[in-house]
């Protein structure tokens, strides 16, 4: 069976990188797919504002939803203190196996769960099924058109507290316009832009941040 781009990504980070150290899984990614094939990691210069932003939050709740091949779960968990937890939710199968391996490759596997399935079924299970009482960090990087319906459902399920962070990529590539002009319009959040570029591209994106003030 010919080899997907991610199984590609994934046997290069296997042969590459250092067993056991995140840093090197993350700048093997980054290698592999700015000089060989694109990917949608968040990449190295969103990945320094994730980085600046995780290092200022100090999270010990972490959700992530869209793990596609892990970079950016094994780029938050090389950040986080030991009791820290990272749930990361995948909805497409084979995704979340290169994933499992890459996060294991690095050594962050006590830290990272991934949760197989869409967000829109897995976020009204986090409390009861996942133990999850509130988050501390958000990162939304999945269909962008689900930024807005999941981050609402956040809120209905009570998951946010005073000061929880959530963090959009790609809100100028893709997009995602309507997220964008419900957070920067509700009272109960304050927002600031981050201007970057598209990972790997020239093309000009962002990330925003939204900070829950109950
Ligand atoms: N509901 C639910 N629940 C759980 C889930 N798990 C996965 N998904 C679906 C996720 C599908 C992929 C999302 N990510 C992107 O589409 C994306 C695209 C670009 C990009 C593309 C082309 C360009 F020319 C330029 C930029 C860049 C990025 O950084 C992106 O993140 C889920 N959905
Ligand atoms: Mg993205």
């Amino acid at each position: 069976m010919a080899q997907s781009k991610e199984e590609r990504i994934l046997n290069f980070v296997l042969q590459n990188a250092v067993r056991g150290d995140p840093q090197s899984v993350v700048d093997t990614i980054d290698k592999y797919c700015s000089q060989k094939e694109w990917a949608m990691n968040v990449g190295a210069e969103k990945g320094l504002i994730l980085d600046k932003i995780l290092e200022e939050t100090k999270p010990s709740v972490l959700l992530e939803l869209g793990t596609y091949c892990g970079y950016s779960a094994v780029r938050i968990a090389r950040l986080l203190k030991p009791s820290a937890r990272l749930l990361t939710i995948e909805f497409n199968p084979d995704f979340a196996a290169i994933a499992r391996q890459m996060i294991e490759f690095a050594g962050v596997q006590d830290k990272v769960k991934i949760l197989e399935g869409p967000s829109q079924t897995i976020i009204p299970q986090l409390k009861k099924k996942h133990e999850v009482d509130t988050l501390d960090f958000v990162f939304l990087d999945h269909w962008k058109d689900r930024y807005l319906p999941d981050t609402i459902l956040l809120l209905e399920h009570g998951l946010l507290r005073k000061g929880s962070v959530i963090l959009a990529d790609n809100v100028i590539v893709p997009g995602a316009p309507e997220f964008i002009k419900y957070i920067r319009n509700n009272s109960r959040f304050e927002c600031t832009n981050y201007p970057s570029h598209v990972e790997y591209m020239k093309v000009k994106d962002a990330m925003e941040k939204a900070v829950f003030v109950g």
